[in-house]
C-alpha cells in the first residue's frame, strides 16, 4: 500500500532536530528541553493543552524567537544562527494564523510572491520587465498553475483574493508556501476558522503533497481530528516539557497525555 511505502523509515537521517530548546519568559519557564526530530516526507504534530509551548516552540524554529540554550538543526544546518527573513533560503516555509495574502492581489499573485526567494532575478528585476528575467517568470508561473490545479484552485487562479471564502484562501497560503519548495513547511493551526469537512480536506491534501514531493511538516493544531489523521509522528508537550512522542495511536492510548489533557501535572 502507498501509505505503508511512503511512511518514513526510522533509518532515514532526521531533516530537523530540535535538541534541549529552554526559553523564559520574565519568571515563566515557555520552553523547559524538550527534544525532537523530524523526518524528510515525514508529518509531525505538535499538540499540547494550553501554554504548553506548542507557539513558543514553532517560533523558535521559524526564527522568532531566540531561545535561551539548546540547538535547533535542518539538515545539519545550525538554524539559530539563521535570521527570519533568511529561513526560506534554508528550505523553511511557514503559514500563518490569521492568512498572510495580499487581498488586493489575484490568486496567482499571491502564490507567485512565494517564490521570489527562488529566482535569480528577484523582485525588483521583475517588478522591471527585464527582458532576462521573462523566461524565469514564465517558468514560475507554470510552477504556480501547476501548484494551484493540485490544490484544486485552477477555477480562482486569476481572481483577487479579497472575498474568496476562507477555505480556499486557507489552500491559496498553503500553495504560496510551496512556490518555495519548502523542505520544512510549518503549518500554524490551518484548520483555525474551517468547518469539519474542510479540515479533513486540508489534511488529505497535506499528507498527500507531503508523501509526493517529500517534504517535512510540523504541525501545531488543537483540532485532534486533524493531527491524528495527517500525522506520522505526534509530540505532546505540557508545561514547556515533552510529555510524550509516538505514533498517534500510540499518543492518543498515552496515559500521562490523557492526564494533560484532563487538566492535571504531567
Ligand atoms: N511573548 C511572551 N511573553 C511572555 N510569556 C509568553 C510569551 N509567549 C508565550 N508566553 C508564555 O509561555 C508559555 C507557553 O506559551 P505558548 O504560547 O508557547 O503555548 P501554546 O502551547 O502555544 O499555547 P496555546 O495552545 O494556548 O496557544 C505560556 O505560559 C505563555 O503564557
Amino acid at each position: 500500500m502507498a501509505h505503508a511505502i511512503n511512511t518514513p523509515s526510522p533509518a532515514v537521517e532526521p531533516l530537523l532536530k530540535v535538541e534541549d530548546l529552554k526559553l523564559r519568559f520574565g519568571g515563566v519557564i515557555a520552553l523547559d528541553g524538550p527534544s525532537f526530530d523530524i523526518r524528510p516526507g515525514e508529518v509531525c504534530g505538535l499538540i499540547g493543552p494550553n501554554g504548553a509551548g506548542k507557539t513558543t516552540t514553532f517560533n523558535c524554529i521559524s526564527r522568532l524567537y531566540q531561545p535561551d540554550s539548546g540547538q535547533i538543526t535542518l539538515d545539519g544546518v545550525d538554524l539559530l544562527s539563521v535570521r527570519t527573513d533568511q529561513i526560506s533560503e534554508y528550505g523553511v516555509a511557514r503559514t500563518f494564523q490569521n492568512l498572510g495574502l495580499f487581498g488586493s492581489m489575484t490568486v496567482i499573485e499571491n502564490v507567485l510572491a512565494g517564490a521570489y526567494h527562488r529566482t535569480k532575478a528577484g523582485l525588483w528585476a521583475s517588478a522591471l520587465g527585464l527582458p532576462s528575467t521573462r523566461k524565469e517568470e514564465r517558468r514560475e508561473i507554470g510552477r504556480a498553475r501547476e501548484l494551484l490545479a493540485d490544490l484544486g484552485l485552477s477555477d480562482v487562479a486569476d481572481q483577487l483574493a479579497a472575498g474568496l471564502p476562507y477555505g480556499t484562501l486557507k489552500r491559496v497560503e498553503l500553495a504560496r508556501a510551496l512556490m518555495a519548495e519548502p523542505r520544512l513547511l510549518m503549518l500554524d493551526e490551518p484548520a483555525n476558522g474551517l468547518i469539519h469537512e474542510e479540515v479533513m480536506e486540508l489534511a488529505t491534501t497535506v499528507r498527500q503533497l507531503s508523501k509526493d514531493r517529500g517534504f517535512a511538516v510540523l504541525l501545531v493544531e488543537h483540532h485532534m481530528a486533524m493531527v491524528m489523521a495527517v500525522s506520522d509522528s505526534v509530540v505532546v508537550l505540557n508545561f514547556g516539557r515533552l510529555i510524550a512522542e509516538g505514533t498517534p495511536d500510540e499518543v492518543k492510548n498515552n496515559a500521562t497525555v490523557i492526564q494533560a489533557y484532563l487538566g492535571g501535572a504531567a
